[in-house]
């Protein structure tokens, strides 16, 4: 059981926590829109309590209660080519976060140039929890087990310092951790990056990415309708994907599958397909075939990820481009399906997919099933 983390002060950023505190003391709701704005527009110099119109009664709960910014930069390292950009966030009980931004122009398809302030729009990678219970075999992340939930307020904390970096296009939620364990802050995070009041940007800029956690796979077109969902699916079979990722085990591929279908029913969007290729592991032929097979017809994007090493001592090592030119090829030529193949950037500052572990990693283990299955 991972310890619950108690926030003094609060950050104004967590809708949730400021709209109750307003509520109880009696403070209309228009005045959140108010608080948000002084606070962005002084890039976080402003206190909560000075946004102008106030009431004494909001005045009084921010100054007791919240913060403008609970966490700090501790470190900005940037890749050789300017691409990329990894934040490493201290919270304010310690614990650590990364997120990174990413300079990809992605109308051009292409990298958008060197870390130029009001130079093109970037994409923030963000985390939403600190470490991850899910186990995935090849995800840095995920050896270090679950150390905590992120507040709604952290998880929009991330976008607020990366927006004094750069000016930030969209949003994803591919850093540390599974969105969809964390899913009131994550929606509760969503709503303020989205709301106009806020940082305004479009829910179609904003994708969340889950290794399939199937309930709230459900509940995510109606509680944050037009935002993108990515699903990580890595193996085309139930057999092999139980190897690589063990949530596998309790949400099964022909349910998670019905689970997509039912999502896009709901959404009315298309899907993005992650898939980590390891060579000689989900690489092969036959994989590419039953991919194709199990895909075909229906409404998806897929990403083909090269792997990214995530240890020292790895057990897995990339395909080489020959097998991701021909996955991409059976993909595309034979099942007609979108396929591509990710640009990767930032591995020199261990700033790619998957290699994010700000805390040391603790012991690996396989995770239980009855966790897993408790969303
Ligand atoms: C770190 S996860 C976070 C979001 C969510 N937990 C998920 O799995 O979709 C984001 C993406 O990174 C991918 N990833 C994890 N480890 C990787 C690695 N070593 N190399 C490349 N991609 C990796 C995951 O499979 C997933 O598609
Ligand atoms: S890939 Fe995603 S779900 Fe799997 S361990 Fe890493 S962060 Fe967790």
């Amino acid at each position: 059981m991972v310890a619950q983390r108690c926030l003094r002060p609060a950050p104004v950023f967590d809708e949730p926590a400021l709209r109750r505190a307003f509520e109880a003391a009696g403070v209309k709701e228009v005045h959140l829109g108010a608080v948000w704005q002084h606070v962005i527009s002084s890039a976080g110099a402003g206190r909560p309590e000075d946004a102008p119109g106030l009431p004494g009664s909001a005045r009084e709960v921010l100054q007791r209660h919240f913060a403008a910014v609970t966490s700090s930069v501790q470190e900005v390292k940037t890749s050789a080519d300017g691409s990329t950009s990894k934040l490493l966030i201290r919270l304010q009980d310690g614990l650590q976060v990364e997120a990174v931004i990413m300079r990809y122009d992605a109308s051009a398809g292409r990298y958008a140039g060197g870390p130029r302030p009001g130079g093109p729009r970037a994409t923030l990678c963000v985390s939403s929890q600190v470490g991850c219970k899910m186990g995935c075999t090849f995800c840095a992340t995920g050896t270090m087990g679950l150390l905590g939930d992120l507040a709604a307020g952290e998880i929009v904390e991330q976008l607020f310092h990366a927006s004094q970096i750069c000016p930030i296009r969209n949003v994803v939620f591919m850093g540390m951790g599974e969105p969809l364990n964390n899913y009131s802050a994550v929606v509760a995070a969503v709503r303020t990056l989205t709301a106009p009041r806020a940082f305004g940007l479009s829910p179609s800029h904003v994708t969340v990415s889950t290794v399939g956690v199937i309930p709230r796979m459900l509940t995510l077109p109606a509680d944050l309708p037009g935002v993108r969902l990515a699903l990580s699916l890595h193996a085309p079979t139930q057999a092999l994907r139980a190897t690589l990722v063990p949530a596998a085990r309790a949400y099964p591929l022909d349910r998670l599958m019905a689970a997509l279908d039912a999502y896009q029913a709901a959404s009315g969007g298309g899907v993005l397909v992650e898939y980590v290729m390891l060579d000689g592991v989900n690489d092969r032929e036959e994989d590419a075939a039953a991919l194709g097979a199990l895909l075909r017809g229906r409404d998806v994007f897929v990403n083909l990820i090269p792997y990214n090493p995530a240890a020292a001592a790895d057990t897995y090592r990339p395909s080489s481009a020959l097998s991701l030119g021909y996955f991409q090829h059976v993909l595309r030529d034979g099942h007609g399906l979108h396929a591509t193949v990710r640009q990767e950037m930032g591995q020199d500052i261990a700033g790619a997919c998957g290699q994010l572990a700000a805390q040391a990693a603790g012991p690996q283990r396989t995770p239980d099933i009855e966790d897993i299955a408790s969303p």
